[in-house]
């Protein structure tokens, strides 16, 4: 096959992917869309600079060399700048800059100071500017993100960008011949250029798709384990945690044990303030105890203004602990939306794991009765089951 086969069929297969994630545009999340709309863009300017690559013996030289590599740079920036869109990276105009100076450094040297070794130089640093920029968001993604498909698109352009620094330096060390032109049948080089340049827009599409849908899924479960309005766990999460923790605490003889947490005269909260206000102070307490749990402690919204704290592998003492240190810390710092100030307390039941508790609701159910008895015996305070 020769280069300008190669570089047209790349550019129909690059505006048909481009295609497609369009059609799915209104399947994509709000948050996706810009990011997506970037990925489009910067595929549709690819396939016109590989279009005109193609047609290049049809048009004057000083025109189609500026554009074509002009175009294919402005795609790649396209690429870093969706990438950025889809992490939420500050992106900037700035990202621009390698692309608009290689394209007046190209038609600097097309027309004025005709020098094809030097163009080639001029695209190549370009290139290894935005490409290891692009990897580099992959990357700093790592530790939040670990799906499979961010390290096939990091892969993809660490491919592409070693790929270029060879070519870069095979024609430094080569020397490139004046009349040389990348749809060239008698350079080998020219028949991988383009399949490798087509490898973004191509397989890249795909693999931006499948961190869409990576991310949409990731977004459902996500919304299905947490409350919606405290952004602790949900009674679900709670509940399978408990029954794995439970089970596993048998097995260990390292005893489970549970908070059941009320916040004191809250329907007051509701009556006085109102409703919103009330969901605030939902969310205060819910940051307090999140403030105030160990990395061994679950805490979750059980429903309405109840919270749960599971305290996993604890002693009597260690539980009683570690119920004062919650209650304390809502206690001690008062509840503030906008000009008001209103200190806010809890009861806390607390039940520890014994082998007569046949399963992991008759934790509750104990922790549950000692709440109702710090409820009786004057609120504020903690009382064990
Ligand atoms: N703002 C808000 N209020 C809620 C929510 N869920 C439940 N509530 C309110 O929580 C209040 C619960 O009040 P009660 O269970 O009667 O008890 P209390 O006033 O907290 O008094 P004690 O528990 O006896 O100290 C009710 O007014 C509910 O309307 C919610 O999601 N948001």
């Amino acid at each position: 096959m020769e280069p300008t086969t190669v570089f047209i069929l790349g550019s129909l297969m690059m505006l048909a992917n481009g295609g497609v994630l369009g059609l799915m545009h209104q399947d994509l999340p709000e948050s996706l869309r810009p990011a997506a709309v970037s990925w489009r863009i910067a595929t549709l300017l690819h396939a016109c600079g590989c279009l005109l690559f193609a047609a290049q013996q049809f048009i004057p030289i000083a025109l189609v060399l500026p554009l074509a590599n002009g175009l294919v740079m402005f795609g790649f920036t396209g690429y870093w700048y969706s990438l950025r869109q889809f992490y939420a990276q500050p992106s900037s105009l700035w990202l621009m800059l390698p692309a608009c100076i290689g394209t007046a450094g190209v038609l600097w040297f097309a027309t004025v100071m005709p020098d094809t070794g030097i163009r080639i130089m001029i695209v190549s640093a370009v290139w290894l500017l935005i490409l290891p920029g692009t990897v580099k968001v992959l990357l700093s993604e790592q530790r939040h993100d670990q799906a499979i498909s961010r390290k096939v698109m990091a892969a993809i352009f660490s491919f592409v960008c070693a790929f270029v620094l060879f070519r870069a330096g095979y024609f430094v060390w080569t020397e490139v011949h004046a009349d040389f032109r990348v749809i060239d049948q008698q350079h080998w080089l020219n028949l991988v250029s383009p399949m490798v340049i087509a490898i973004l827009p191509v397989i890249g599409t795909t693999t931006f798709l499948l961190m869409c849908s990576e991310r949409i899924r990731r977004q459902w479960e996500k919304a299905a384990a947490t409350d919606y309005l405290t952004g602790l766990a949900n009674r679900r999460t709670l509940t399978e945690q408990g029954l794995l923790w439970f089970e596993q605490a048998k097995k260990t003889q390292r005893p489970l044990a549970v908070a059941v947490i009320d916040i004191d005269h809250f329907k007051t909260v509701n009556d006085r303030y109102g409703h919103d206000t009330g969901d605030l102070a939902l969310q205060y307490v819910a940051a307090q105890l999140v403030a105030h749990c160990r990395s061994t402690e679950l805490p979750a919204r059980q429903g309405g203004e109840e919270f749960v704290v599971l305290l996993q592998n604890v002693s009597a003492e260690e539980m009683r602990a570690a119920a004062e240190r919650l209650r304390q810390g809502i206690a001690e710092k008062a509840f503030i939306a906008a000009d008001l100030v209103l200190p806010l307390t809890v009861s806390i039941g607390v039940a520890l794991q014994d082998p007569a508790d046949s399963c992991f609701s008759h934790l509750m159910q104990r922790a549950d009765k000692a709440l109702y008895q710090a409820k009786a015996a004057g609120r504020n305070q903690v009382i064990a089951g």
